[in-house]
């Protein structure tokens, strides 16, 4: 993308939002609603920012009694700081009917004393918690859907829409500089925060995510717990020139989803979290709502592909608000070598069942 200049200046996501409303593809709520999120990023960036001086670092709760949220893990004080700061900048707005978090149990219908608009926002305040306190990039993760016609008090029910549904989704990592990567549907863009003057501005118009790819992300120390056809997709990419992929393949693991996703967005990768014996009974470690199905949506339009290993991740039809599934996303040719390994294991399986 040719760099800001005086002949060329660098556009704002409210310009950006602005020109896309002007060309009909978002209306001006749409619009507000990602501003908002955007404007509660930039403040809790500031949070995330202060670290040991802030006193922001560590557990939330007391010394002895951590306080555990709707997923059985421990919050880190930053979880709660992000997430009333989410709550706070999207209560008063007029353009939500509600919201749902990964640190609240249920989602929240917009207050009454407030107007209620017509979308639902979901979000995880804080990804890469086990990251917080040892500053490397943590994020914001969210997703946007419409409320359905006719319901005024939202329930957790009316969250429970495949992502193919999302009108929005984006995430603000939060590491050397703060950048929020966005989608309408019309293409993944990035936006770096501009400390100077407080705007995010536009870095990169369509990230575009190369097919093939020479590096993969997972938590290798999970491998003992992998399905067989996770074993044997890794085993040969480990296996490298001497293997059947022929080529040789480096890995990247940051543990922090946002900043995994953000650098396969920049260059190209695959980024796996798949169901293992550890996960299995949950249904796997990430969340749908609002880890998975925005991160699908950012790659889809960014030309790469997303899967639960076993499917398209933006046609799962969710069942509860806090759903885990298996991950795989990235370039496109990668995620399809994934999901064939997982094809041919369940096929070759049944047809040992059908011969017994
Ligand atoms: O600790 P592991 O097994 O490496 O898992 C890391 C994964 O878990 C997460 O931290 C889960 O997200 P939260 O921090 O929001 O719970 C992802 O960001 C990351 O990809």
């Amino acid at each position: 993308m040719t760099p800001a200049s005086r002949s060329n200046p660098a556009c704002s996501l409210t310009r950006f939002l602005i020109e896309e409303q002007r060309g009909g593809h978002i209306g001006p709520d749409l619009r507000l609603l990602i501003e908002v999120v955007a404007r509660a990023c930039k403040r809790i960036s500031i949070e995330v920012g202060k670290g040991a001086l802030g006193g922001v670092l560590g557990d939330a709760g007391t010394p002895g009694s951590a306080s555990i949220n709707v997923q059985g893990e421990a919050q880190k004080k930053l979880d709660v700081i992000a997430n009333d700061v989410l709550l706070e900048a999207n209560a008063w707005g007029g353009h939500l009917a509600g919201l749902a978090s990964e640190e609240m149990d249920h989602s929240m219908p917009i207050p009454d004393v407030y107007p209620r608009g017509n979308y639902l926002l979901l979000f995880d305040p804080l990804d890469g918690s086990s990251n917080i306190d040892v500053n490397i990039s943590v994020g914001t993760i969210f997703s946007v859907l419409r409320c359905p016609e006719g319901v005024t008090v939202p329930e957790d029910e009316h969250y429970l829409q495949p992502g193919t549904e999302q009108v929005a989704a984006g995430y603000c990592t939060y590491g050397p500089n703060t950048t929020l990567v966005l989608t309408i549907g019309r293409g993944t863009h990035a936006f770096t925060l501009d400390r100077e003057i407080g705007s995010f501005m536009l870095t990169t118009r369509g990230m575009r995510i190369p097919e093939e790819t020479a590096e993969f992300a997972v938590n290798m120390s999970n491998q003992r717990h992998w399905e067989p056809p996770m074993q044997a997709y890794v085993g040969d990419l480990l296996a490298g020139t001497t293997g059947p992929r022929g080529k040789d393949f480096n890995m990247r693991w940051v543990a922090s989803m946002v900043a995994d996703v953000h650098r396969i967005l920049t260059r190209g990768g695959i980024f796996s979290y798949p169901l293992d014996a550890k996960c299995a009974a949950k249904g796997g470690k990430l969340r749908l709502m609002y880890e998975a199905n925005p991160m699908a949506f950012l790659v889809e339009q960014a030309g790469g592909a997303a899967s639960t290993g076993r499917g398209r991740m933006l046609e799962v039809q969710p069942t509860g608000l806090h759903q885990r599934v298996p991950v795989f996303l990235g370039s496109r040719a990668e995620v399809a070598h994934a999901e064939r390994y997982h094809r041919e294991h369940d096929t070759g399986r049944s047809a040992a069942a059908a011969t017994g």
